[in-house]
């Protein structure tokens, strides 16, 4: 459906977002925390499990993360919180009810300004809660299984406002909302791997009427997802409205194959959850010390790193689109950038001060190669920027040689390639060298063309007749014996100038 169809509506979008808590241990338990790479019920005790007797026992580290992101929300902690049992009955569930904090949660009232739009999205409130197993079904093998690993880990839930007004904004603010869980580490925010996943609520109005009803989409887990599933509701609810329907309060989800949102349920058939206290808990009392304890130990945000390299490099060639891609806070190009082929998982920006070494190398070439070159190797890979074998001092060596013009660009992308596929702690120059990418002394350009040239003869005659194009298929012999080493235009030059003389 067009744009233009939109056209007099509001779109009004609220978001629930669960981001694991980073933690070893469990939020009630002793057991470890797992990874997708553990295997299936090695992780988890007794009480994870729901063993009768078994009592929850509150994981300060847990605590401590959610301070830390409920501070950098700008929310109101909350003196005395309290945790309370969500019941119902999924095989993924043992005990039969979700321990969180439904009366009174951890923190309230807070905000988080989108370093790009710098709009200011009202955090409703911050609470925490455990996870649930996973259910893993084998339809052929008709066969499901329960895996406990995730059974009771720490959720950290994070609840809008509906403040949101169009589908990138959303995206924006979940970008926003990540950077910052990371940088005071209280989540990895890893959207593939399942550690933070969004509930999208989603309502559209006449301009001046009311809010609509909302409808909300469960567990959506990429940024395209976020916006596809917005923009499919959105329509779906104009529709509606148009033709004299109405949009009924449902929980939907959202199908990735058909790119479409698809009713799980509607309001009536929602679940009663028998809120209550859970009574093996005590109130969890925060001082007023502690608070101001972390609030002045927390790092910089995203907000202030932002605005530090747009201040230190923006003058030197570096755009905010640079930056906000090295940031992995850039909305416009979600395809390469979403989940996994983040910069923000890795650090980039520390990556990207290490090469520039305090102005030793220019911010505007290491941005180019960090961002047009290495970042596109990593995806051509599949590898999260964190996890590249590349250090910084080697890609500054690629710089360097580069810059210097010991080495063309077209082979110094050879080389990346070469250094990404293949990890090597050999010097840069060596790994060049063993590529032949360095100019061999006695070996330059014009002995190669001048070879070139007297191994031709057909196409220097074709030349000779009148046939400039041909030129290229000489250079195309260049390129071809010097690896594509040369540079392509000094190599024509001299080409024609050796053709012209002939
Ligand atoms: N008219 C509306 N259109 C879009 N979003 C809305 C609207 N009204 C409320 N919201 C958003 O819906 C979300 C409601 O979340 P909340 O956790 O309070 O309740 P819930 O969805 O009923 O409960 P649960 O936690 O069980 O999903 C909030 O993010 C809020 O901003
Ligand atoms: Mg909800
Ligand atoms: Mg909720």
């Amino acid at each position: 459906m067009s744009r233009l169809f939109r056209d007099g509506w509001h779109i009004v979008l609220g978001i629930e977002t669960h981001a694991q808590i980073n933690s070893t241990q469990k939020l009630f338990s002793s057991a470890p925390t797992s990874l997708l790479a553990h295997d299936s019920n090695t992780r988890f005790n007794a009480f994870d499990a729901a063993f009768p007797g078994t009592l929850p026992l509150l994981n300060p580290k847990c605590v401590l993360l959610a301070l830390r992101a409920s501070l950098a929300l700008n929310c109101r902690i909350q003196n005395r919180s309290t945790f309370d049992r969500k019941h119902y009955f999924y095989p993924d569930l043992p005990v039969g009810y979700q321990i969180t904090q439904h009366y009174a949660p951890i923190a309230k009232d807070g905000y988080l300004e989108l370093p790009v739009s710098k709009k200011r999205v009202r955090i409703q409130q911050v609470q925490m809660e455990q996870d649930t197993a996973k259910s893993i079904s084998e339809p052929r093998a008709h066969k499901s299984h329960i895996d406990l690993n995730r059974s009771g880990t720490g959720l950290l839930e994070i609840v809008t406002e509906p403040d949101l007004q169009s589908p990138e904004e959303a995206s924006e603010y979940v970008r926003a909302l990540q950077a910052t869980l990371r940088a005071v580490g209280a989540s990895d925010g890893n959207m593939e791997s399942g550690s933070m996943r969004c509930d999208v609520n989603v309502s559209v109005n006449r301009s001046g009427d009311p809010f609509g009803t909302r409808c909300e989409i469960k567990n959506v887990n990429s940024f395209r997802y976020i916006v596809g599933a917005i923009n499919f509701e959105v329509d779906r609810q104009i529709a509606l409205i148009s033709s004299g329907q109405a949009v009924e309060q449902e929980t939907r989800g959202f199908d990735h194959y058909k790119w479409e949102t698809f009713k799980l349920r509607s309001k009536e058939d929602a679940p009663d959850y028998r809120y209550m206290p859970d009574p093996n808990l005590g109130v969890l009392t925060i001082s007023q010390s502690e608070i101001t304890n972390i609030r002045d130990r927390l790092p910089p945000l995203p907000d202030a790193i932002r605005s530090r390299l747009l201040d230190r490099y923006e003058s030197q060639g570096v755009s905010v689109n640079d930056v906000d891609i090295l940031m992995g806070l850039d909305t416009t190009r979600l395809v390469p950038f979403d989940g996994e082929h983040s910069t923000q998982d890795m650090g980039a920006v520390d990556y990207f001060e290490q090469v520039v070494d305090n102005g030793r190398r220019s911010a505007k070439a290491v941005s180019n190669w960090m961002l047009n070159n290495l970042l596109g190797q990593l995806s051509a890979h599949s590898m999260e920027f964190s996890s590249t074998r590349v250090p910084p001092e080697q890609l500054g060596a690629l710089v360097d040689l580069v810059t210097s013009n010991t080495i063309t660009t077209a082979s110094g992308k050879l080389l990346l390639r070469h250094l990404v596929a293949h990890p090597s702690s050999a010097s840069v120059e060596q790994v060049a060298r063993s590529l032949k990418l360095v100019e061999d002394q006695g070996d330059d350009l014009s002995a190669i063309c001048q070879r070139v040239v007297e191994a031709m003869p057909k196409e220097v005659a074709s030349f000779k007749s009148g046939n400039e194009n041909v030129v290229n298929r000489l250079l195309g012999k260049v390129m071809k014996d010097t690896r594509g080493r040369a540079d392509a235009h000094a190599a024509k030059t001299t080409l024609l100038s050796l053709l012209k003389s002939y």
